[in-house]
């Protein structure tokens, strides 16, 4: 392997949400409130960004842009950047994008918040699949929009879409809107061609428009694939694509995403409302990404395959009554532990008191989601390992 995702690198002091924001993220306390372990004795598993270096040919990016000395206003303007990216969509999907479709975001949560406004009127409905990513709810929340759920499935573990039930409350003629999540986060499903066919013709025979946040597309298990749900729907203008670097190569913190916007009228106003200036570092960053770091995302795939493979491995040899499956895409776990705990236990606050771990879990993904937890492993392996263990010692000792 030419790259070190073995390295253990030290986050602290660098204003990380990861080491500094989960008092305040996962338990609503203030940033001074007592836990029994000391902050740097924690095994962090809860957000969602990686503990491994952003990849070189992206730093050199940035570095280069940096000795350009001036970081005036700036916005994407050379046509590179497009060819980057609509090369990255082209290569790994087979998906040709349209330049006059893309616009950036800081981010595709501050993209799911403006859309939704735009999309929706105030007494209109916003459908999401549970459970779900909890900014999808916030993002409605935020917009006073209704919030209509539909639980998806579970099956021994494995999660499929109920499409009676999006079937019916597609139908309401007040639900103008679904974000979805493809693949989707936090059961780790890659949506088939088939199951993707099925829900956009749903929703598109009942006159809802789709936003298909795929920033998790990149990272999925070896040998799968990924489908943009607008690729199969190439003669709709209602599927808008969230795409981003952010997770696939560890640079949330450079606040940059695309958004694909087929809609002429909402194109329309976003592009009145949305406040379009970017930072130049991140536009650097982005287009390494995509033009250069192809390479380092295949060794990041293989070492996140084995982290679901040794994590597989050991809860089936530590943890009996745990049910897990390898997740088909993101670097997320997905275990459930209801054999070991209560409905209703307030399972990120039992870890970090208890085990000196820092998970997300229960109650933080909407609903459909009790006994469960979500494990980041994207880590070194010696983190992974020391945090499966005391999970699993912690379990089975209240299992007695
Ligand atoms: C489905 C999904 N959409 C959007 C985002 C965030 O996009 P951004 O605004 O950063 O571009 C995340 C990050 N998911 C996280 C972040 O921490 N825990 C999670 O599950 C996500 O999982």
């Amino acid at each position: 392997m030419k790259y070190n995702f073995d390295e253990v690198i030290d986050r602290t002091h660098s204003n990380s949400m990861n080491t500094d924001g989960w008092r305040e993220y996962i338990f609503h306390a203030p940033r001074d409130a007592k836990f029994p372990y000391p902050d740097d004795a924690y095994v962090r598993m809860w957000i969602a960004d990686m503990e491994f270096a952003t990849p070189p040919c992206i730093i050199d990016a940035m570095k280069e842009r940096l000795d350009k000395r001036i970081f005036g206003y700036t916005k994407v303007f050379d046509p590179a950047y497009f060819e980057a990216f609509s090369a990255w969509c082209r290569n790994r999907y087979e998906w040709e994008i349209k330049k006059e479709e893309l616009v950036t975001s800081p981010g595709i949560i501050p993209a799911l918040f403006e859309l939704t406004g735009y999309i929706c009127q105030p007494d209109e409905k916003v459908l999401i699949l549970t459970p779900s990513y909890a900014y999808f709810k916030h993002a409605v929340d935020f917009n006073h929009r209704e919030l209509v759920c539909s639980d998806l499935i579970n099956t021994d573990g494995y999660y499929t879409m109920d499409f009676a039930d999006i079937e019916k409350k597609a139908a309401d003629p007040k639900v103008k809107l679904c974000i979805f999540c493809n693949p989707h986060n936090p059961s780790g499903r890659i949506w088939t061609e088939e199951e993707l066919q099925t829900f956009g013709e749903i929703c598109l025979k009942n006159n809802v428009m789709i936003i298909s946040d795929e920033i998790h597309c990149d990272l999925i298990r070896t040998g799968l694939r990924h489908t943009p749900l607008a690729k199969l729907f190439p003669d709709s203008d209602q599927i808008i694509t969230c795409m981003a670097p952010s997770k696939t190569f560890n640079m949330a913190g450079l606040m940059f995403s695309n958004v694909l916007i087929p809609h002429a009228e909402t194109m329309k106003v976003w592009k009145a409302r949305h406040y379009d200036f970017e930072n130049p570092l991140s536009i650097a960053a982005a287009q390494a990404a995509y033009e250069k770091g192809g390479e380092w995302l295949a060794e990041l795939k293989l070492y996140l395959d084995d982290n679901f493979r040794f994590t597989k491995e050991y809860l089936a040899e530590h943890l009996l009554e745990a049910k897990f499956r390898i997740s088909e895409a993101t670097y997320l776990g997905w275990v459930d532990i209801g054999a070991y705990v209560e409905k209703g236990t307030d399972l990120p606050l039992l870890f970090a008191n208890e085990a000196g771990v820092l998970l997300e879990g229960g109650d933080m993904f909407v609903q459909n989601s009790d006994t469960y937890i979500r494990l980041n492993l994207a880590c070194p392996r010696a983190g992974l390992a020391e945090g499966l263990r005391r999970i699993c010692y912690l379990l089975n000792k209240k299992k007695k």
